[in-house]
């Protein structure tokens, strides 16, 4: 099935971007009025590209609700309910965009049961789109599904613990294991909210640096496989949704790789 959050959130990039490119095009024609005050400015292009995202959602997600600032100043109710809500921006910086200040953004937050699943702001004038999605709130580790790799060590020592430790995952028992054969990858799966955990001995510093990052910025926890605080040189890591999940290292055969740091051997 595909990942229906991800879905959305591709929408919510494209249509922020088509926004951004109204705004540019409209910047040289800026009609401006004012709301609460003399200082509160909103232009015509406010209004148009509110109204440009909020159709192409309807069109894709019809049953979706929206909060936005344009509507709101006309008269909408701003009511965030459980259901499925953008909450649109669609010129934040409206001064800056007419006073040519170089820095206006179209901003779009998604909430589900009021809360905020993920964030796209496009700064349009410096074409920089940034965006942010949720860890898993799952805290039962039997409700999750738990990343890992088999890796390219085939000693049968190792082999022996790296199907331990996947007995003892598997019999929790977990929704499901799956590894997506990069560890770059398997920690973005985390980070986007729909594999809980990713665990592996036997990765260098490379494969998991960058993500780890990632993980950490979207409010995941790293750890080591024994339950310490990871040691991106050890080639251990655990990369989880949160403390609760992580609890899985408990059930990791663990094992000591040769470190990245390791002197050469002569
Ligand atoms: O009106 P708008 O340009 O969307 O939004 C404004 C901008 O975010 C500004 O930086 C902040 O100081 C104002 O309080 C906001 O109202
Ligand atoms: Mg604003
Ligand atoms: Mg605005």
């Amino acid at each position: 099935m595909d990942d229906v959050l991800q879905n959305i959130m591709d929408h919510a990039v494209a249509v922020a971007r088509e926004a951004g490119q109204v705004c540019m095009w409209e910047g040289l024609l800026i009609y401006v009025m004012t709301k609460s005050s003399t200082v509160d400015l909103v232009t015509q292009t406010d209004q148009r590209v509110e109204h440009l995202i909020i159709q192409s959602v309807k069109k894709k997600f019809p049953t979706h609700r929206f909060i936005g600032e344009e509507s709101v100043a006309a008269g909408e109710a701003c009511v965030l309910t459980d259901d499925p809500t953008w909450i649109i921006d669609p010129i934040d910086g409206t001064t800056n965009f007419v006073h040519s200040f170089p820095f206006v953004a179209v901003s779009i937050g998604f909430s589900v049961d009021k809360k905020i699943q993920f964030g796209v702001v496009y700064s349009c004038l410096e074409d920089k789109m940034f965006t942010a999605r949720r860890v898993s709130d799952q805290e039962d580790v039997r409700r999750s599904i738990i990343a890992t790799e088999f890796g390219s060590n085939r000693e049968t020592e190792t082999v022996e613990k790296i199907f331990s430790s996947l007995r003892n995952i598997l019999n929790i028992p977990v929704h499901g294991v799956r590894g997506a054969g990069t560890a770059a990858v398997n920690m973005c799966l985390v980070a986007s909210g729909c594999v809980e955990a990713y665990y592996e001995v036997g990765v260098h510093v490379w494969d998991v640096a960058a993500g780890s990052v990632i993980v950490e910025e979207a409010g995941g926890v790293l750890m080591d496989v024994e339950g310490g605080p990871v040691d991106l040189m050890s080639r251990r890591i655990v990369a989880a949704n949160n403390g609760t999940v992580a609890h899985i290292v408990k059930e990791i055969d663990a094992f000591s790789p040769t470190r990245d740091d390791a002197p050469p051997t002569q």
